[in-house]
């Protein structure tokens, strides 16, 4: 996809996107290298990483897949030597990899929550740390890009292990920008409304119905595009955001600021109906 960013936007950065083999990571991981960076992408599946390195290749990027279990902290250690011995220091992180499942909370056993909030809050916080280090040691700048939710702000239901994490993860963002910012590291997060991957859908959009009610719910009556994340995540990587530092950044087509007027819900109406209901309750 072509923008108007200068063609060697990120030239000269090594960027992490974990969990980049699939979905948005996927997308992003591709407009990065198209920006010139060099891009190591992890993730446990050994296909979806080979896919996306492949297809980064072919439009004459770098690209570098590692088979790794965010969860695992000493499985993430080996990850970025080995990233670093591949390709030279990483400078920019996405925490993008996440696990997420619909389930009424009172039925999610141990492991469930587990699996969700270990992939989401641990491994991040994992590969961020794994980052700092680095960069603290070498006196170098660097970015971290997370990807929360919008929920992590509001709460949702029958997403709560995914709600939680998330919110730990804005709140790791908002303290390391002030813990790490005079050291030339800088955090942000983007909060995405609904983008349509297939990780996502087989596991949070339980039909066609639900799926028409979810985009009914978005003021621009649509859902977002992967390439449109990825530009908003390009800009947030790059010295174009240098001033940006601890801040989360909503991309949902206004979908959250709508869930929270009352009267919202007349927007879903045809406008001349609307204009007709106001229209009759006004004083004589
Ligand atoms: C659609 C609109 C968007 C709105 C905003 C949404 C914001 C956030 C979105 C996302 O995060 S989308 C990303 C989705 N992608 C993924 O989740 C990818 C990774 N996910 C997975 O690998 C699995 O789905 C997993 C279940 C989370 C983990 O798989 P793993 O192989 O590691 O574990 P399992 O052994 O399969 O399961 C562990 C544990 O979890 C229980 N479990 C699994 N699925 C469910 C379920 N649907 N409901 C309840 N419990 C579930 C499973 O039974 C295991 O527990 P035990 O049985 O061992 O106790
Ligand atoms: N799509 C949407 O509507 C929204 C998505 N988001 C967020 O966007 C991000 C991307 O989601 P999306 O692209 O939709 O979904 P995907 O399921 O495609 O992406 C999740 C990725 O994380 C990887 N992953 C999962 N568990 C681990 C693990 N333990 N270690 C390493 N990698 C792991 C998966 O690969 P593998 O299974 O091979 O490990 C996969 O590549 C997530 O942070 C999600 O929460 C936020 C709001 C809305």
């Amino acid at each position: 996809m072509s923008d108007s960013f200068a063609p060697d936007l990120l030239a000269d950065q090594h960027i992490v996107v974990t969990g980049g083999g699939t979905g948005l990571g996927r997308a992003m991981a591709l407009r990065f290298a198209d920006l010139g960076a060099a891009v190591t992408i992890n993730g446990r599946r050994p296909d979806p990483l080979a896919e996306t390195v492949r297809d980064i290749e072919a439009a004459g990027g770098a690209a570098e897949g590692i088979q790794c279990n965010v969860r695992d902290y000493e499985a993430v250690q080996a990850f970025f030597e080995e990233a670093e011995d591949r390709q030279g220091p990483v400078t920019r992180l996405v925490n993008n990899a996440a696990a997420n499942f619909l389930a009424p909370t009172e039925d999610i056993s141990p492991n469930g929550f587990d699996a969700i909030v270990q992939t989401n809050l641990y491994g991040s916080f994992y590969c961020t740390q794994a980052c700092g280090q680095r960069w603290l040691e070498r006196d170098a700048e660097g970015v971290v890009l997370s990807i929360a939710t919008t929920y992590a702000e509001t709460g949702s239901a029958y997403v709560v292990p995914s709600a939680m994490s998330k919110a730990g993860i804005v709140a790791m963002t908002r303290s390391l920008a002030a813990e790490w910012g005079s050291e030339g590291i800088r955090l942000n997060a983007v909060a995405p409304g609904p983008f349509p991957t297939e990780g996502a859908w087989d596991r949070l959009v339980p039909d066609d119905d639900l799926e028409q009610k979810m985009r009914e719910r978005v003021p621009v009556r649509r859902f977002g595009e992967p390439e449109e994340l990825a530009t908003l995540a390009s800009f947030l990587l790059s010295d174009l955001s240098a001033f940006m530092n601890g801040e989360v950044v909503t991309f949902d087509g206004g979908e959250a600021l709508a869930a929270g007027g009352q009267f919202n819900t007349f927007t879903r109406m045809p406008r001349r109906q609307v204009k007709a209901l106001m229209e009759q309750m006004r004083p004589e």
